[in-house]
């Protein structure tokens, strides 16, 4: 028989101001808390054309020092409508003292990421510890990504990537806005 889920004892928070009360390690990745869509544009030098992209990114928190992170793309076409599923991820943003993050972030194309770097005056920075790659994956090397918060609802969000024979290179800028309830990119 199908038993529909419980709600756990300790659901996560998308706020700042929800319970439980974020970490005090969490204070340089607070503003990322809760859900954030919008468009950018992608490249790289083994593709033949630019893409353009939605996104949808979610932070949350148990009250430990840790964010969940999750993201989502799908492809746009010329006319803006989607086009087809793109990248996913999921992971682990491990605070530590002074800023510090460690993050670690599984995508469904084989490609396990842990990256450091650190979180400060609304910018995280973070470049490739090492990354593990399923038997078929493509290629990865490295990456660096970079999350902005310009103002208190606008998240910039710029991607390199290493890969497949290529050096750190431009993949992917996107602008990313606090999502209202229910608001699509
Ligand atoms: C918003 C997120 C992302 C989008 C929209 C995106 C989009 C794309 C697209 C459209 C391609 C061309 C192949 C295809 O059509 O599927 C591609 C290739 C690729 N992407 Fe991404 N990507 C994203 C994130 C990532 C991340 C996080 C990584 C690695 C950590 C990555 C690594 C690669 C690699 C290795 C290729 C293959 C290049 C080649 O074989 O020539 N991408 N990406």
């Amino acid at each position: 028989m199908f038993e529909p889920p419980e709600t756990p004892p300790y659901p996560d928070a998308f706020r700042p101001d929800e319970t439980p009360a974020p970490h005090p390690l969490l204070a340089p990745v607070t503003g990322l808390l809760g859900s954030w869509a919008g468009r950018g544009r992608g490249e790289y030098p083994t593709l033949d054309e630019e893409f353009a992209y939605a996104q949808q990114v979610t932070f949350s928190h148990d009250g430990r020092p840790f964010l969940h992170y999750e993201a989502r793309a799908w492809l746009l076409g010329p006319d803006g409508a989607p086009l087809r599923p793109s990248a996913r991820e999921s992971g682990w943003w491990r605070l530590q003292p002074d800023g510090r993050v460690e993050a670690l972030i599984t995508q469904p194309t084989g490609i396990a990421e842990i990256s450091v770097g650190r979180a400060a005056d609304g910018v995280v920075d973070l470049a490739t510890h090492e990354v593990a790659l399923a038997p078929t994956a493509k290629k990865v090397d490295a990456t660096r990504r970079r999350y902005t918060l310009t103002d208190g609802d606008t998240l910039d969000f710029v991607h390199d990537l290493a890969a497949v024979g290529q050096p750190l290179l431009h993949h992917l800028s996107a602008r990313l806005r606090r999502r209202g309830d229910g608001a699509v990119p």
